[in-house]
């Protein structure tokens, strides 16, 4: 090798190189070595090597003429990695040595890199493999080099139809986007292409990727609009679904025979089709609901929500904030970024306020203005929120009755009572009675997998004959009831099947072991309170949980009942 040559090698290198004489005088040091010793070549040439570098052990290798190889070693705070080597001539005569070194921090960095590039790389590769959006990579020259198993999925196009061909070759229909980001060197969002021999309509987004300031070539992500479609279908589906959830029958769900009936119908049909607030009224389990439903599916805000209050659930504390809402920090508890009230809830659809007599009169003033002025006010707030709700109220107590009482205010019932429509109780409407049982049949063999086909007329009479306070919610367990008394062959609903009208009596009770005197000793107010939660339940029971009917049995209010039922923890 020439010395020239051996110079730029020399030179080059990220090795220090140090070269001694056989009296250990520096003959060679190189730019390596200038940077990990801190001298310069010319500082250093011709002086004794331990003048320079104390800790040497050049000397030594001078002396013994044995090499010592990869040490590691510190040279000031720099730990290195050297090698010492003899140079020797023909006859084994040691005429120099050698020192090869190098800093060995910049090993362990690099080192260090290399395994933060790797995991960098897994995670890369892992995201890229696993996404749902399909992407493709192309060079710089447009040649696709890169695809994930979603762009396969996608477009149908396998690495084997992509890789090392031009990015043209996936496209259908439109330009490629990679072409034009490597034209213009920007990224390119939301262009619809048409892609694969399916012709796959999918939106397009495509970036440069450059490289210490060079392009490299283009990434692409491709998103399936038939899977966004497919999504924003099952969305309006499930919509649907919770819309019919809240308000579920429709006019075509209301049997009714019965002349005062169709007219209650008719009338509700004709208001539906208005803004206008209804009123309906009737005794409890006529169906009242089922109206309130019916028509707000048959108004305009059908696709909005419909909320209903049931009023005598909430408590009197809470009834405020509840329907009204409340704004952060309007009491103690409120919670953070306060909360829309009911009414809120209800915008652009409907509130059905069910027991509307049961609203605390503390709240009615309030409820008045809301309805005046179609604004409400959260608690806690002074500013008015524009509300646009359509409002149906039910009661099963005649309201002017409770005005009278000083119960209801006469000006909120004025503004209620703008479309009465008054519900007939099933005693009234007998016509009615066969086709809500057949109606009934057919649910419970549906439910039961029963095979039920009618009743007969002499059941049919016994039904007749009596007065169903509880109306056609009473009918409805009733027949439930008559099921379970049926065997599985029989067809027909004959008297024997039909279960005895249930007398209040307080036998269930003093049959009980519970009651009687025993060793240990019990207040009369918890023995009192023990009768009176069996007697509710009990009460409750027969009347198919209905609280409002079991409240007039009971002869409570209807605040009081849930009051109790809240108390004794009754499901
Ligand atoms: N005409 C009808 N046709 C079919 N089912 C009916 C009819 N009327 C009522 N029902 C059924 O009877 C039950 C009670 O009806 P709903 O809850 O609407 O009564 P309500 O008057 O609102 O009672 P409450 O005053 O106790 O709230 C429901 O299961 C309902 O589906």
């Amino acid at each position: 090798m020439k010395k020239e040559e051996l110079d730029i090698i020399l030179k080059s290198t990220n090795d220090a190189v140090i070269l001694v004489n056989p009296i250990g005088r520096i003959t060679l040091f190189n730019a390596a070595a200038e940077k990990i010793t801190g001298f310069s070549e010319k500082e250093v040439i011709g002086k004794l090597i331990e003048e320079v570098i104390t800790s040497t052990r050049l000397t030594y290798v001078l002396k013994s003429g044995e090499a010592e190889l990869n040490q590691r070693q510190l040279l000031g705070n720099t730990t290195i990695i050297t090698s010492r080597m003899p140079v020797k001539d023909e006859e084994g005569r040691v005429i120099a040595a050698v020192a090869i070194f190098r800093d060995i921090t910049e090993v362990i960095d690099l080192t260090h890199q290399i395994y933060k590039l790797k995991e960098m790389q897994s995670l890369l590769e892992g995201i890229f493999h696993s996404t749902q959006d399909a992407i493709s990579v192309c060079d710089e020259k447009g040649i696709g080099v890169l695809i994930n198993p979603a762009y396969t999925r996608v477009t149908g196009f396998t690495e084997k139809d992509i890789l090392g061909k031009p990015v043209t070759t996936d496209i259908a229909e439109g330009e490629s986007m990679h072409l034009q980001v490597l034209k213009t060197k920007q990224p390119i969002k939301n262009a619809r292409l048409k892609i694969g021999p399916q012709k796959k309509d999918v939106l397009v987004h495509a970036a440069p990727i450059i490289v210490d300031g060079e392009l490299k070539g283009s990434v692409g992500v491709l998103h399936d609009l038939s899977e966004i479609k497919k999504l924003n279908d099952e969305l309006t589906t499930a919509k649907q679904i919770i819309r019919k959830l809240e308000a579920k029958y429709l006019f075509e769900d209301i049997i009714a025979e019965d002349e005062g009936m169709l007219e209650a119908l008719q009338k509700a049909k004709q208001a539906a089709v208005t803004p206008a607030t209804v009123l309906l009224r009737g005794e409890s389990g006529t169906g009242k609901e089922l109206f309130a439903h019916a028509i707000h599916n048959l108004s305009q805000r059908r696709y909005n929500q419909f909320v209903r209050v049931n009023c005598p659930a909430i408590s009197e504390s809470l009834f405020e904030s509840e329907v009204f809402g409340y704004e952060e920090g309007a009491f103690t508890g409120a919670r953070k970024g306060g909360k829309r009230g009911l009414f809120e809830e209800a915008h652009g659809g409907t509130i059905f306020l069910d027991e509307v007599t049961e609203i605390p009169i503390s709240i009615q003033a309030k409820l008045l203005r809301v309805l005046q002025e179609k604004e409400v006010v959260r608690v806690g707030s002074t500013k008015p929120i524009s509300i646009d709700v359509r409002v149906i109220a039910a009661t099963n107590i005649a309201l002017e009755e409770a005005v009278k009482r000083g119960k209801f205010r006469e000006d909120l019932y004025y503004r209620l009572n703008v479309i009465p429509i008054e519900i007939p109780p099933l005693r009234k409407r007998k016509k009615d009675l066969y086709p809500l049982v057949v109606h009934l049949i057919n649910k419970y063999n549906q439910e039961y997998g029963r095979k039920v086909e009618d009743i007969s007329s002499e059941a049919l009479k016994s039904l007749e004959e009596y007065d169903w306070p509880g109306n056609i919610r009473e009918l409805h367990n009733y027949i439930g009831r008559t099921f379970i008394n049926m065997k599985y062959s029989e067809e027909i609903i004959e008297e024997e099947h039909l279960p005895k009208f249930i007398h209040r009596d307080l036998n269930f009770l003093i049959n009980k072991k519970e009651y009687e005197v025993k060793e240990e000793s019990i207040s009369l107010k918890e023995m009192v309170e023990k009768v009176e939660k069996e007697y509710i339940k009990e009460v409750l029971k027969k009347h198919g949980g209905n609280r409002t009917i079991a409240s007039q049995e009971l002869k409570v209010s209807l605040r009081n009942l849930y009051y109790k039922i809240e108390k004794y923890q009754i499901d």
